[in-house]
């Protein structure tokens, strides 16, 4: 037994904080609970920004789904199993990081606070916890590198039919330090979204527009004119060669020549696609429907997790995104075989009413809610969370045990 009179850990300094500032009479700069913070965030952002960044595809079905499925899982805790140290620590594409918990890539983030990508990679930088930085940034992908310093970070490619482009954005990750390339596969096209299409809102033309592109010079090479005098002839640009729905699984290996980096896959949620993955020798996959923004009606990420984790076993790390906003979310997911989770939309929320600060206070919330959760379960690290620790509810969240 332990002769420490007392314990201390990531949430129980986080509580401590929170408490004590409360006892001065100071509440925490963000709602704790994510639905008020979502709500605080919706009335600092203007109708059409918060229209892009909230909205799903259709709708809306998926995105509830995201929801509905993790109360589908219960956890079961278990008691006296010495959980005073907790080790958050896990092993990505082999490197160790802090917590299973990864900043999800999300575009044009100049419409969400003027800081935009160099502000979450700050946020990661004081967190210790990876970004995995979008290829529509609205900033280049070298200056949020200076902005996180030595942090862990990957590169999220948009595989577009320009190949000097798709080159050029690969060797720049290369050259700036970000360890891995994200491959999304399930933006072929944009899907039919009510909300912008309500609003005639493209994000891409607003604040710093998309940086990273304007800053490629294979891209500037393909336009006729400066992006900085014509943005509108850019922005076409863009969208006609950003991805392309004419890709097929043979040509990852174009992809595979090109670089050294791990490659994760991002948008799996078939078992029959984990297993071409991991016979096309990529590094992961993350298990995504893109947060219920493509395709209405798809299933929910988390009823797709187990199966595609069983399907690929151990050949290739199983990621996963869509719908975390707690600790026991990222317990659920851990348990049915994800390595580590992304956050999407909450840290945006975070940004959007307080900047850098904003999205690490909300991510050290969720870090910290991670933390009590696991112990509180009766785990002491990662490795204890195994499926053993959920049952499956029904629909009114009964469980027959
Ligand atoms: C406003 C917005 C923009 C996004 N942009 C990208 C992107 O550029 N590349 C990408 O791979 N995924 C993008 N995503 C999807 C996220 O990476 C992630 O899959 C999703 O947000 C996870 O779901 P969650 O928001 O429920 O956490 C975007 C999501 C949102 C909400
Ligand atoms: C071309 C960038 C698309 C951004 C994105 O992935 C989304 O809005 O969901």
């Amino acid at each position: 037994m332990s002769d420490r009179v007392s314990s201390s850990s990531v949430g129980m300094e986080r509580q401590i904080e929170i408490y004590m500032n409360g006892l001065q009479g100071k509440a925490p700069d963000l709602p704790v609970d994510p639905d008020r913070l979502r709500i605080a965030a919706r009335e600092v952002l203007d109708d059409r920004a918060w229209g892009y960044l909230d909205g799903g595809a259709g709708s809306g079905d998926t995105m509830s789904a995201n929801r509905a499925a993790f109360r589908r899982w219960r956890l079961r805790p278990r008691m006296l199993q010495g959980v005073e140290d907790r080790d958050l620590h896990v092993q990505v594409l082999g490197s160790t990081i802090r917590a299973p918990m990864m900043f999800a890539p999300i575009g044009v983030l100049s419409i969400i606070h003027p800081a935009a990508e160099v502000a979450v990679a700050e946020a990661a930088s004081t967190l210790n916890l990876p970004l995995v930085l979008s290829t529509a940034a609205s900033r280049s992908m070298e200056e949020v590198a200076d902005a996180q310093g030595d942090g862990a970070r990957w590169f999220q490619l948009y595989w577009g039919k320009n190949d000097d482009v798709t080159a050029s954005m690969v060797e720049r990750a290369e050259a700036s330090g970000y360890s891995a390339i994200v491959v999304t596969l399930d933006t072929t096209v944009l899907s039919w979204r009510d909300r912008d299409l309500e609003n005639g809102y493209l994000p891409f033309l607003e604040g710093e527009g998309l940086g990273n592109y304007f800053s490629d010079p294979a891209f500037r090479r393909a336009l006729d004119e400066p992006p900085e005098e014509n943005p509108t002839q850019a922005i076409l640009y863009f969208a006609s060669m950003f991805s392309n729905p004419a890709l097929t699984w043979d040509d990852l290996q174009w992809l595979r020549d090109l670089t050294d980096l791990p490659i994760v896959l991002k948008g799996i949620l078939d078992p029959q696609d984990a297993k071409r993955a991991a016979e096309a020798r990529v590094d992961g996959i993350i298990v995504s429907n893109h947060g219920g923004r493509q395709v209405d009606g798809a299933i929910a990420a988390l009823d797709a997790l187990p199966v595609v984790a069983d399907a690929v076993g151990d050949q290739i790390e199983v990621f996963f995104d869509s719908g975390i906003r707690r600790g026991s979310d990222i317990l659920k997911a851990l348990a049915l075989g994800a390595r580590a989770v992304l956050v999407g939309r909450p840290y945006c929320h975070g940004l959007a009413i307080a900047g850098a600060d904003g999205a690490s206070e909300m991510m050290l919330n969720l870090l910290s809610d991670l933390d009590l959760t696991l112990g509180l379960t009766g785990c002491s690290s990662i490795d204890d969370v195994t499926r053993d620790l959920l049952l499956r509810a029904d629909a009114e969240g009964g469980v027959e045990i």
